[in-house]
């Protein structure tokens, strides 16, 4: 397994917001977690990228015991969470933006193609390499942060809700573009409230309740289950 979970507790103060939580992701696999508002996915996410250390449990990758590391050694390990849009660098340049993704050593050495490989998969930015980010519209802020994280050489991109105030016709393009980055191999954890897609596109995924792991199984077993349709399809 590229990823292992097993057994997460994670509180804030008193507050619990996982609870024995325990989740594998294989590598090449897009892993979907879905949940309730403050079920507890980007506690999770949190968790894994070293952001909020949890209180049991332990967190693998690649074989090497991550739990409670830093959050930069965790991202220098190719552990990457995709940024909002919103956390661009508004002054600076498309270009010199993507630029900023590509520091650690082994980016640095293959930032030519990546860059490259960046701009066939999101044309727009190519066109606009020497605009301000901040000027970009929320969409293309969107496939910067993408970009920007692709220009790191992640290992595992987990993104917490890409679509998340985007417009529809972004919103499809989004999945589209973790749809690609699924087939070119990279391996996804998706946190998303649009249930459906995301189940449709994941190999696998796991439902969270109050902090907990109530159900886990393949993407297409998800969308038929009978809980799954009536709690989060509306069905
Ligand atoms: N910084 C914090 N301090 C205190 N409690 C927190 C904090 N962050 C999250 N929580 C609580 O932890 C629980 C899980 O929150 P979390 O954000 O992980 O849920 P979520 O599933 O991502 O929700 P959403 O879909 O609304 O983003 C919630 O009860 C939330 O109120």
């Amino acid at each position: 397994m590229m990823l292992e979970v097993r057994d997460l507790d994670l509180h804030y103060g008193d507050a619990q917001a996982l609870d024995g939580v325990s989740l594998d992701v294989a590598e090449g696999e897009v892993v979907a977690i879905i949940g309730a508002n403050g079920a507890g996915k980007t506690s999770l996410i949190r968790a894994i990228a070293g952001m909020k250390r949890p209180s049991r449990g332990t967190i693998s990758f690649e074989g090497q015991n991550i739990t409670g590391r830093a959050s930069s050694i965790i991202c220098d390990l190719g552990v990457a969470q995709v940024a909002e849009g919103r956390q661009i660098f508004p002054s600076m340049s498309v270009r010199e933006n993507l630029d900023m993704g590509a520091v650690l050593p082994r980016a640095k050495a293959k930032r030519k193609e990546t860059l490259e490989r960046c701009y066939e998969m999101f044309p727009k930015l190519k066109v606009r390499s020497d605009q301000a980010a901040g000027t970009l519209s929320g969409g293309e802020q969107q496939m910067l942060a993408i970009g920007r994280c692709l220009m790191g050489q992640p290992r595992l991109m987990m993104f917490d809700e890409p679509s998340l105030g985007l417009a529809p016709a972004v919103v499809s393009e989004m999945f589209k573009i973790i749809k690609t980055l699924h087939a070119e191999g990279m391996t996804v954890i998706l946190v998303e409230q649009n249930v459906s897609a995301s189940l449709k596109l994941a190999d696998r995924g796991y439902v969270l309740e109050n902090g907990r792991v109530v159900l886990s199984g393949t993407g297409s077993g998800l969308l038929n289950d009978d809980g799954v349709r009536q709690a989060y399809l509306g069905l």
